[in-house]
């Protein structure tokens, strides 16, 4: 399988550095705290910032007795050198407004030392420098391959911060946290490339240097009434390195934020201006950026940060396992000129690949001559009378990675035969342009002179196996074969298992019908219209129930078939017996929270979700309206006490029962929705919502009357817009 040259880099780039990067996020963890903690010492002065260099040496001048420095801090802190009454050299932090120390200077601590060294060298002096500028960069195009990743992803770059559908834990954390820790990682990773630039002397030079402008004067004056000092603040000022001695040429060197002055000792005047060069600028900010100095919440970034680079190593760790996992290899037997069948296939992250080579076996053992390639390999066939395309879609409805060729390839490459063809799309109903890529194949080939359909285009939701199945039973009896359909030996467990312990569990009934409740063992979210997916013992085919939340707790409703997996063995749990299973959402099948009226409609067991939905607290006064349709009024019983309950609390507005085989009123569902035709138009006129839950035959009839109410009361087609559904 050919794989995206992105992702390649991207996962190069990952196992090359990851050593590397793991220690410098680690060691980044510890030193995230270093300014954090600094900023928090008692040191700033209030108002500091507003006081004149003037005055600030004035009352130092009143407390020492000389002074060599000042110093103002990335914390804002002022910090001065002195020599003190008593003769002895200092440094410590001051009150600019009085002079006095407030405090010893910082040191620090040996955590953060050890941290530091390792952070930047990793104790290897030059060598470690140099593998830590390395790895930063190689952090960089990490960022910068994984931004084209999601731009793929994302179906473009105008869809980059559109929500990101949850297809697997890890792949869908790494692409939202990848989204919001993209500017703090492009930063960390460039000032710590610019760092190490420094350190190896790699930047252009200032060429900036000081021009002396004033001819020296012997005469004293009081260094108090230098206007530069009365006009400077200390906001400005980053350090101002008192005259060494008392020759005229020794100046007084005053760094500001963006250039550095000397000034004559005895005049006041600024001798020489240096304006400090970009490049310096640029590494000021680099290592304020890069260290959080000065700035609690930038360093809390930068911590946050940290942890999102751990994610991104675990998750990405783990994405490629998977995908290692389900890649999957088909050695051909036959050539691609010697093959009757060729099965092409799209796919991005290996999947379909695992379906084609169950259809290619299954060909193999019915004797057939097969081929099985990637759409980009597109080729021309000699023998092939057959073409199967089984194709998944991506980002926005688009070709996964090793078809984006086929399109062109298609139109300029010829075939001698005509070949059948068939094509079966995968895809997500999670996504708008579901199974789109697929669509667009079926029209290509459609297209082609050289290629007659076989079977209409089918679409595979969620890589279900059972749909496959069913669609490999319809294609082979299109080819009068009997293809025998391996189930895949290892059943994956679903994604987010958990165990449900049997709580309440009713009589099977006429109908061979039963209800039965479940309690989580762990607390989880779920609402009624959400679908509990269980695998049956030894049986990879997923079953889907619809969910009522009734008490807190799942509540099925299960028809028991004679030789139904899933339903004997859901009869076969007793009290207290715990089932493993997985919640998936259904969020297009919640009871819409603004419609002022809902009409329920259900047959069978379809009830399930509507028994949760009628016992919900109706917080909106939602008026709700319930047509069942059963067998015998026996089979009602089942549900009774919940509809009862509904009606107790004012959360059900009407019910009405049709009975199919009861001898004294045999009605469908559709017979009591015709006899309330009225509210039906009522609640479609208000744009109230209609939803179906149960078999597919009967949605269909339902749909139907629906429609000739919808035209005779209201005279305008049934708006599907107000119809959910959810049948099988
Ligand atoms: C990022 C991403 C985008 C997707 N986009 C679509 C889409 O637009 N339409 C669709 O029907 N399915 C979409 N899917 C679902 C996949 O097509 C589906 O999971 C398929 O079975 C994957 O097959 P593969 O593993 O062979 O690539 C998308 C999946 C992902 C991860």
């Amino acid at each position: 399988m050919t794989i995206s040259i992105w992702r390649y880099s991207h996962l190069t780039l990952a196992i090359s550095s990851s050593i590397f990067i793991l220690l410098a996020t680690l060691t980044g963890i510890i030193l995230a705290f270093e300014p954090i903690l600094n900023k928090l010492e008692p040191y700033a002065v209030k108002n500091a910032q507003t006081l004149s260099v003037a005055k600030t040496i004035d009352n130092l001048k009143a407390n020492y007795d000389e002074i060599i420095s000042i110093n103002i801090d990335r914390n804002s802190f002022v910090q001065a050198s002195v020599i003190t009454k008593q003769g002895k050299n200092q440094t410590f932090y001051i009150n600019p407004f009085t002079g006095k120390k407030i405090g010893n200077v910082i040191e620090k601590a040996p955590i953060f030392k050890f941290a530091t060294n390792l952070h930047r060298s990793l104790f290897l002096k030059s060598t470690g420098r140099f593998i830590v500028g390395l790895v930063s960069f190689l952090l960089f195009l990490m960022v910068v391959t994984g931004i084209i990743l999601i731009v793929k992803r994302q179906g473009g770059i105008l869809n980059f911060f559109k929500k990101v559908i949850k297809e697997d834990f890890q792949q869908y954390f790494h692409v939202v946290i990848g989204k919001y820790a993209l500017i703090p990682l492009i930063i960390i990773t460039l000032s710590g490339v610019y760092l190490s630039l420094e350190k190896f002397s790699l930047l252009p030079l200032n060429k900036n240097k000081h021009v002396l402008t004033e001819t020296h004067t012997d005469k004293p004056t009081q260094t108090l009434n230098f206007d530069v000092f009365k006009s400077t603040t200390l906001k400005d000022i980053k350090h101002i390195e008192f005259p060494f001695s008392t020759d005229a040429e020794d100046y007084f060197i005053i760094k500001l934020k963006d250039k550095e002055l000397y000034v004559n000792q005895y005049s006041g005047n600024t001798v020489s201006k240096k304006k400090e060069s970009l490049v310096a600028l640029a590494s000021s900010w680099s290592m304020v950026l890069h260290t959080g100095q000065g700035s609690i919440l930038w360093s809390l970034v930068l911590l946050v940060t940290c942890f999102a680079i751990l994610f991104f190593i675990y998750s990405g760790f783990a994405i490629t396992l998977n995908r290692k996992k389900h890649s999957i290899k088909i050695n051909n037997k036959f050539s691609k000129d010697n093959a009757e069948y060729i099965i092409l296939v799209g796919s991005e992250s290996g999947s379909t690949f695992g379906f084609a080579k169950t259809f290619y076996n299954a060909l193999i053992q019915q004797g057939k001559s097969v081929f099985v390639s990637e759409l980009n390999n597109y080729s021309n066939y000699k023998k092939a009378k057959h073409l199967v395309v089984f194709t998944s879609t991506y980002g926005d409805g688009e070709a996964p990675i090793n078809a984006t060729n086929f399109e062109k390839l298609i139109t300029k490459t010829p075939q001698q035969n005509t070949l059948q063809y068939t094509v079966l799309g995968f895809g997500s109903l999670a996504y708008k342009a579901y199974c789109k890529y697929a669509v667009l194949v079926d029209a290509l080939l459609q297209k082609h002179q050289n290629f007659t359909p076989n079977l209409a285009l089918h679409k595979i939701n969620n890589q279900s196996f059972k749909a496959f199945k069913n669609w490999a039973e319809l294609w082979s009896a299109s080819k009068n074969l009997k293809l025998k359909i391996d189930t895949p030996t290892k059943i994956p467990q679903p994604k987010n298992s958990q165990l449900f312990k049997v709580v309440n569990k009713s009589k099977i009934n006429t109908d061979h019908s039963f209800l039965i409740e479940f309690k989580p063992e762990k607390k989880i979210k779920f609402t009624s219209g959400d679908l509990l997916s269980i695998l049956p013992q030894n049986d990879p085919v997923e079953r889907l129930y619809s969910i009522a939340k009734v008490n807190n707790n799942i509540l099925l409703s299960i028809k028991k078939h004679e030789f139904g997996k899933c339903s004997n063995y859901l009869n076969t749990l007793k009290l207290n017996d715990i089932m493993t299973a997985s919640i998936k959402k259904n969020k297009d099948f919640y009871l819409p929270k603004k419609a002022k009226e809902v009409v329920m409609i259900a047959n069978g067991t379809g009830i399930a979700p509507f028994l949760g939905m009628i016992n919900n607290k109706n917080h909106n006064n939602t008026k709700n309206y319930l047509f069942w349709g059963g067998r015998t009024k026996e089979s009602y019983q089942t549900y009774s006490k919940y509809i009862d309950k509904a009606f107790y609390n004012k959360s059900l507005n009407g019910i009405f029962i049709s009975f199919s085989k009861e001898e004294s009123e045999k009605k469908y569902v559709q017979n009591t929705l015709e006899e309330k035709e009225d509210l039906i138009s009522r609640v479609l006129k208000n744009k109230g919502v209609i939803m179906i839950c149960g078999s597919v035959a009967m949605e269909k009839g339902v749909l139907k009357t629906l429609n000739t109410i919808s035209e005779s009361k209201l005279n305008t087609p049934l708006n599907m817009s107000l119809i959910k559904t959810d049948c099988y």
